[in-house]
């Protein structure tokens, strides 16, 4: 039967490149062809399939984590992938598996913390999967609060070894996924003690399960934690718990790049900073940053076409209804959002550069740049995650009742997505490390220290407490200094008057306990100014294609006006735009809004997503929404018998009971 687009008009009206668009998302010509080519393998492969998650029982579940697993392996092995092209094949196979803490956490906390000695011991077995290892930092009992962490590593100086042990119930090693069933390895974060010295946490490798029957080794004690929100979603992960009885590891097992414990149990400190043992969550959290825009990207897509085909109203003498994308409020909703997808991959691919010059820096012995990175990783992640959360939630409002369907896809991707608020940093903690940095850059700039890279536009802080807005017609607010002038005046003068503020306190900790809801807020201000400066800077390059340029403008100026537009409060009382301003900045977004109305549908294709990873019967390539919806309803187990499996036992006698009851 000949398939039928039923967003071929929509289609028809895009004044882009649609083709030169999908290389701009994918990064590069080279990324774009090895996206397609793996996310089609992923497709049509059955063993990948995963329209039946959210109906699996968590044994069921997780074996299917397990099959996916190791077929992706075998893949990976036949077809002889690359690095790049077996994380796109996990990715694709878009199930969270023990594979992510292995690849994503593991292998890269020994690169960045062991010695060369240890680095090559341990990551040929890593990238043979001979071993399987995660990375177990958080307790019961702390989590955010990593100085606080109670599991001891103990040095015996007889023995040569560490001893691990859980102290207490709360030193319980929880949450680490891959840790509950499969990993046969772990990276520990635990207490060092020499002489009875306690040095702080260092991670160590220790091994927890027999590589020959996958049975704990003597004295660990380990498990799953437990079922996880949603149906599907991250229950496919085997998160942990563990508990050490004083278990014993050659010395050599400590990760000493940072520092060392010699033969006769000295400590001792190399010139790296300590903050190097926090590494690895500065190399996880910048991949979060573009994780969030495919999260996001992908519920923008769905709740898209989906907004193309669905109508509601208006219908004029017997024609067709509106489609509920023509209305303004749904675009404002919605098209703020499609903005936010393409901000986040741009300044994720910023981040990405920033941390590799950090490490290459770093290898160098040049630490000056960590805690800007530092700085900008927790923020943008914190910033991403929240929003991208919010975000897929109102893309399952935009599709109405049918968005709370599992098969729209987007309830387990909400649920799958909601904990990276959580995980490599509460969203609230980290943006608090951002405010100590802001503060500390405030605090230095009478000193003559100029600040550079993501603060420097703190070295105009005079011009920028007193600047005004000079915006007098709504088009205006189409200048890129404009809009950058205004996101710099909020920043500095939030981050000032909390300075300000915390000086009028006797100490500084008193100060950011009281002050702490208005350094978030100054936080985040600054964040969005890195968003939004990198977004504009992404525009300065050459973009071939045609029409391409224009469209990724018109989303630049959404993003910027629609923040200004939600925060006006802060532009407001800061003084640096006026009420008229504000206004104008509403007149512009409608403008832009119907810019970019005939070009969303483009604009999303542009995501190039297969229909299996958007996994969505709204967010369908071809729109053919009602047919397919109507078809997968028969398919829930429910509708296996037309007469339910309880109705002898609990219907029919309650029936009956009624009548009885009506007759007396
Ligand atoms: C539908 C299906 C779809 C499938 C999709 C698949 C989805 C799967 C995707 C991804 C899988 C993800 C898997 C998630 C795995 C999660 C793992 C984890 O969560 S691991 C645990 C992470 N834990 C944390 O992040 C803890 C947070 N806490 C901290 O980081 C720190 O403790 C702290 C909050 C920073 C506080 O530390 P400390 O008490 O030491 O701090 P301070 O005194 O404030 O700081 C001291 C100085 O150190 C600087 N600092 C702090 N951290 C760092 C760092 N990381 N790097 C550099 N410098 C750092 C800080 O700035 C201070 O500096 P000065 O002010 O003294 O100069
Ligand atoms: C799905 C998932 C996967 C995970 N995977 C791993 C893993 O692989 N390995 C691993 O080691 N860990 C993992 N974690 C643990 C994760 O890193 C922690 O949960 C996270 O760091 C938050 O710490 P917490 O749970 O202690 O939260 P808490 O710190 O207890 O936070 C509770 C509340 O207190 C607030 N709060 C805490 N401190 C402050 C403060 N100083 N000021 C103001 N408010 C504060 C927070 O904002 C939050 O609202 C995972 C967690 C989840 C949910």
């Amino acid at each position: 039967m000949e398939e039928i687009d039923h967003l071929g008009h929509e289609r028809s009206k895009i004044e882009f490149d649609v083709e030169a668009m999908k290389i701009v998302w994918a990064g590069s010509q080279r990324a774009l062809e090895v996206s397609d080519r793996i996310s089609r393998l992923v497709a049509s492969d059955p063993i990948f399939r995963k329209d039946d998650r959210t109906i699996l029982s968590r044994k069921e579940l997780f074996n299917t984590t397990l099959r996916k697993s190791a077929h992706a392996w075998k893949r990976i092995i036949e077809l002889r992938l690359t690095e790049e092209e077996a994380s796109r094949l996990r990715f694709y196979i878009d199930q969270p598996a023990f594979m992510d803490l292995h690849w994503g956490m593991f292998i890269p906390a020994i690169k960045g913390q062991g010695t060369e000695e240890q680095q090559k011991k341990w990551l040929p077995l890593a990238y043979k999967m001979q071993i399987i290892g995660c990375y177990a930092q958080t307790e019961l009992g702390h989590g955010s609060n990593v100085q606080g962490l109670e599991t001891t590593a103990t040095f015996d100086p007889k023995t040569d070894e560490f001893i691990l042990h859980s102290p207490t119930l709360t030193s319980s090693k929880w949450w680490p996924g891959g840790l509950g069933k499969a990993s046969t390895h772990a990276l520990i974060y635990s207490r060092l003690i020499t002489d009875g010295q306690d040095h702080g946490v260092h991670g160590f490798i220790v091994q927890l399960r027999s590589l020959d029957d996958h049975l704990p080794l003597p004295g660990i004690t380990i498990g799953d934690i437990g079922i996880k929100f949603g149906n599907g979603a991250y229950n496919s992960m085997d998160n942990g718990v563990l508990r050490f009885d004083h278990v014993r590891i050659p010395r050599d097992q400590m990760l000493m790049r940072v520092s060392q414990v010699t033969r006769e149990g000295k400590y001792l400190q190399s010139d790296v900073p300590r903050q190097l043992v926090y590494g690895t969550m500065v190399y996880v959290r910048q991949t979060i940053v573009s994780d969030a825009s495919c999260a996001l990207s992908r519920a923008v897509c769905i709740a898209t076409r989906y907004s193309a085909v669905r109508r509601q109203f208006g219908s004029q003498d017997g024609g067709p209804e509106t489609q509920v994308i023509d209305y303004k409020t749904q675009q404002n909703r919605l098209f703020p959002l499609l903005a936010s997808a393409y901000a986040y991959r741009f300044v994720g691919e910023w981040l990405k550069w920033l941390y590799t010059d950090v490490t290459q820096r770093l290898q160098a012995n040049d630490f000056s740049t960590l805690p800007e990175a530092h700085a900008c990783t927790a923020g943008l992640k914190s910033l991403t995650t929240s929003a991208t959360a919010d975000g897929i939630e109102e893309c399952r409002k935009l599709c109405g009742g049918h968005g709370y369907l599992c098969s729209s896809g987007l309830p387990e991707l909400f649920a799958v997505y909601i904990p990276a608020c959580t995980y490599e940093g509460d969203n609230i903690v980290l943006l608090l490390q951002v405010s100590r940095f802001l503060m500390k850059t405030v605090s230095q700039l009478g000193s003559g220290i100029k600040p550079v890279g993501t603060t420097a536009y703190m070295g105009q802080v005079e011009h920028l407490m007193q600047c005004h807005c000079d915006v007098q017609r709504a088009e205006d607010w189409l200048k890129p200094s404009v809009i950058l002038a205004a996101f710099q005046a909020r920043a500095a003068r939030m981050s000032v008057a909390c300075a300000q503020n915390l000086s009028k306190f006797s100490s500084q900790e008193e100060g950011f306990a009281e002050l702490s809801a208005d350094l978030v807020e100054a936080a985040v201000a600054h964040c969005q100014l890195i968003v939004v400066t990198k977004y504009i800077e992404k525009l300065q390059q050459a973009i071939p294609g045609k029409g391409v340029k224009e469209q990724l403008a018109a989303l630049c100026n959404i993003y910027a006006l629609s923040l200004i537009h939600k925060h006006q409060g802060d532009f407001l009382a800061n003084g640096c735009i006026t009420p008229k301003q504000a206004s104008l900045v509403n007149w512009q977004l409608r403008s832009l809004y119907a810019q970019v109305r005939p070009n969303v549908i483009g604009l999303v294709d542009a995501f190039n997503y297969t229909d299996h990873y958007l996994g969505s019967i709204l967010g369908r390539y071809d729109g053919n929404v009602y047919p397919k919806l109507y078809e997968e309803a028969w398919k829930d187990p429910l509708n296996d018998s037309v007469v339910p499996d309880g109705y002898h036992e609990f219907i029919r006698p309650m029936l009956k009971q009624q009548l009885r009851t009506a007759r007396l």
